[in-house]
């Protein structure tokens, strides 16, 4: 015992000492602040969380943004958290998709670390046991568009905000489990539609369809719309929830989970392309100069 007392002296004189040597405050003085969270969670009274996409201006989702998304849902399953509100910060723009600076130009190991992150959050957020609800409060562009839809019931801010997988107006496809939420969400012939086209759908146009579920005028009611969505499950069995849930989005899971790796090649192999890269340093041109 007396041994061990004298080592926690020596201990505490040791680090007091430390605080105050140069090398310490130059280490001190270094350490930089921690970086601003792009995704927010908060969990009301009900145990309802709303998750905010925070990365300003456009919440475009670069591999920083879709790991936070990822450890959030994961945290909330370990929280039994009784819902989830997927929403943004802006006022105009739920999510502008994939980041383009992530695939522009890319390493190699970034490129692979920002698809595989989105593989995983993807599959953790399309197959999460808690209910899930998008309140779209602003555009919802392509990979925008897939957040939306992989969550069990969306709520749409209208009517001058747009939404839809835009993918082959960009000269690329829509990854197969892209195209496997819209058919979930609007039936074959609607998803054929609108994937072929890349359509971007007004509010009224995505209410017609059933790419939304519900249009409402402001965020505020969006969170109402949403709350009241998953109060409805205060009197479901979980455990059948849960299994329903996992059932009927059998065909997405099985897909991620037995090509992931197929999936994440294609996806190295096309974006690389020199064509795919130019058109995507055009893309990013166009966007600059229609300021
Ligand atoms: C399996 C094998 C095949 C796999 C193939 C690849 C599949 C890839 C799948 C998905 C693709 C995507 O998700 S790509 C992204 C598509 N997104 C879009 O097309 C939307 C583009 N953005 C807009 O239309 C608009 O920005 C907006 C309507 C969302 C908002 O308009 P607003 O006027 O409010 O803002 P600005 O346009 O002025 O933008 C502000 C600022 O943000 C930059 N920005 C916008 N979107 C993106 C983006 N997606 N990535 C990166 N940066 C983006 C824009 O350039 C402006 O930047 P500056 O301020 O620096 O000029």
């Amino acid at each position: 015992m007396a041994v061990v007392c004298r080592n926690l002296r020596a201990f505490a004189q040791k680090t007091s000492s430390l605080r105050c040597t140069p090398n310490f405050l130059r280490l001190y003085s270094q350490s930089k602040p921690a970086p601003p969270k792009l995704v927010t969670v908060d969990v009301d009274k009900a145990g309802v969380a709303t998750v905010t996409l925070d990365r300003p201006p456009v919440n475009s989702l670069n591999t920083g943004l879709l790991e936070e998304l990822g450890v959030a849902i994961k945290d909330l399953e370990a929280n039994k958290t009784r819902g989830i509100i997927l929403t943004s910060s802006s006022n105009s723009v739920f999510s502008a998709g994939l980041d383009i600076l992530e695939m522009y130009e890319p390493k190699k190991q970034n490129l692979s670390l920002f698809w595989t992150t989105l593989q995983n959050t993807w599959l953790s957020l399309y197959r999460t046991s808690i209910p899930t609800v998008a309140a779209i409060n602003g555009h919802a562009p392509a990979g925008g568009c897939l957040l939306a839809l992989s969550c069990e019931y969306r709520v749409m801010v209208g009517p001058k905000f747009t939404i839809g997988l835009n993918e082959t107006q960009l000269g690329i496809v829509a990854p197969q489990w892209f195209m496997i939420c819209m058919k979930d969400a609007v039936g074959r012939r609607q998803a054929e539609m609108a994937l072929t086209a890349g359509k971007m759908f007004s509010t009224q146009e995505a209410l017609n369809i059933g790419l939304i579920d519900k249009m409402v005028s402001n965020k505020e009611e969006a969170i109402a719309e949403a709350q009241k969505f998953i109060a409805q499950f205060a009197k479901i069995p979980p455990l059948a929830r849960r299994m329903t849930k996992e059932s009927i989005r059998q065909e997405g899971i099985k897909y991620m989970e037995e090509n992931a790796i197929d999936d994440l090649k294609a996806f190295m192999d096309l974006v690389v392309q020199p064509n795919i890269q130019k058109g995507l340093g055009m893309y990013l041109e166009a966007m600059k100069k229609s300021k």
